[in-house]
């Protein structure tokens, strides 16, 4: 007998309406362990619905979405965040007049109390964490730069970093490797490598060249449903999805 390990995310049969409107129409899918995910699909598609459902930013009109165990659709945002849940949007938002350092400690998960953040928590376990971190994202080098001072993709890993100090087991990313250069998307690829040692990562992504190197298994979403599953090379070759792309 094998055991199977349960998958992180299980999404059932998840639908949203806007006025009548399906964007989001009888979903299912699942996210294992240590996966990642890349849901693509053209403009219009659902995909952005898709991680605003699961993040709490919009309600499900019907259908559930399992998180280790939790049931998101009935949890509020912030609740969501803290079950584990991680959510970067596609402009990045770190504070400009604050240090990568600064960025990252104030997205240290707060806690604690007022004593404890005056007087010791600038301690060794965050120092050590954003270190840890920070190299992560290759900014060790760059702690007491401002943001603001930092290139486009920087700044996108910075973000990355903020979420990843709340220490997610679930990252999703709306379209990372927009606007980055071509030595950043290298390394934004190697990024999530990282990442999914520990985690699982559901991206959405327009740039197939990227999608080819980092996905495990590709969705493709069409009108609010999926149209195809699989591997790359699976989705890049069925019929359905060459004629959504192509045949109009
Ligand atoms: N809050 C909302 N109210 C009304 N309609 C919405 C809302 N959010 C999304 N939609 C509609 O749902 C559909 C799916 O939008 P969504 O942004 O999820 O697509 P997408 O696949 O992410 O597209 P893109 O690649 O262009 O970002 C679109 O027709 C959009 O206009």
């Amino acid at each position: 007998m094998t055991i199977q390990n349960d998958p992180l995310l299980s999404v059932e049969n998840l639908s949203v309406s806007f006025d009548g409107f399906k964007a989001v129409d009888d979903l299912s899918f699942q996210l294992e362990k240590g996966e990642i995910r890349v849901i693509i699909g053209p403009n219009g598609a659902g995909k952005t619905t898709v991680l605003d459902l699961i993040c709490g930013r919009t309600k499900a009109t019907s259908g559930s979405i399992q998180f280790e165990g939790r049931e998101l659709t009935r949890l509020k945002e912030y609740d969501i965040v803290r079950a584990g849940v991680g959510r970067k949007f596609q402009t990045p938002s770190v504070y400009e007049d604050l240090t990568v350092f600064e960025n990252l400690e104030i997205s240290y998960p707060s806690g604690r109390s007022v004593f404890e953040a005056l007087f010791f928590r600038r301690n060794k376990e965050i120092v050590h964490r954003i270190k840890e971190i920070s190299e992560m994202i290759f900014l060790d080098k760059q702690l007491d730069r401002k943001a603001a001072d930092l290139s486009h993709g920087q700044k996108q890993w910075l973000e990355i970093g903020m979420l990843l100090i709340q220490d997610p087991a679930l990252l999703m990313l709306d379209e990372p490797v927009a606007g980055m250069t071509v030595s950043e998307r290298v390394r934004t690829a190697e990024l999530l490598q990282r990442i999914i040692q520990s985690r699982s990562v559901l991206v959405i992504e327009h740039d197939m060249g990227f999608v080819e190197k980092i996905a495990h298994r590709v969705t493709v979403l069409h009108q609010g449903r999926i149209i195809s599953d699989g591997s790359m090379e699976h989705v890049k070759n069925d019929p359905k999805v060459v004629e959504v792309y192509l045949g109009h």
